[in-house]
């Protein structure tokens, strides 16, 4: 359960707007705090998910002086044990989705996951809270529109369309960052 102080506003720290706006549809009204957003590209540690998640969000809470949530996202792809992970923004800002699919060209498997890790923290000095989301797909040449990063060549499991190519709403039903908020109970005791 993710102790949300009631009736206070809940700053999400994110400096893509792609991001956030997915948090809201897939949000509603489920969510018992005001979500109100802010646009700070905050520092990024190298290291696993969950550590770039937890200092990720200690520089928010240290930066708001008050309740924040951060998301970190990974692209993984399992040929390379993994990577790029964390370092997918690097990857896309340099190969384009294009690229990321060529990456793959000598290897047969093109599987991968796509991980969201959510950070909540009640306030500087409190302790972290992670909640995480993984959609499996596999690596697809580019397909649909160029709207959101390497949406157009991930390809969900069981599905013949890539993220880019999907309703918006389909996306947010399956997706790794609909699954990282979608079975969380939100408590409004603290
Ligand atoms: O195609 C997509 N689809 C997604 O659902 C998705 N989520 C994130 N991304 C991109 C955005 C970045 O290039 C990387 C993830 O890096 P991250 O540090 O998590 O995101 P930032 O853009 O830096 O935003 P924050 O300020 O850190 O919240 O993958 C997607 N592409
Ligand atoms: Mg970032």
């Amino acid at each position: 359960i993710m102790a949300v102080p009631c009736g206070r506003h809940v700053v999400f720290v994110t400096g893509n707007a792609k991001k956030l706006e997915e948090v809201i549809q897939i949000l509603g009204d489920k969510f018992p705090s005001t979500l109100v957003s802010k646009k700070i590209d905050l520092p990024e540690y190298q290291g696993e998910p969950d550590d770039i998640s937890i200092q990720k969000c200690k520089e928010a809470a240290r930066q708001i002086d008050g309740p924040v949530l951060v998301e970190d996202t990974c692209l993984c792809f399992r040929a390379l044990g993994g990577l790029p992970g964390p370092y997918i923004k690097w990857f896309l800002d340099k190969l384009q989705p294009d690229g990321l699919y060529r990456l793959l060209a000598g290897f047969e498997d093109k599987s991968a996951w796509a991980l969201c890790t959510f950070a909540f923290c009640a306030g500087k000095d409190q302790p972290v809270h992670l909640f995480r989301g993984r959609t499996e797909g596999k690596i697809v040449a580019p397909r649909g529109p160029p709207d959101f990063g390497w949406d157009p060549c991930f390809q969900p499991d069981g599905y013949d369309q890539t993220y880019a190519e999907m309703p918006k709403a389909v996306k947010n039903s399956i997706s790794h960052r609909y699954r990282a908020l979608v079975f969380k109970q939100y408590s409004l005791s603290a």
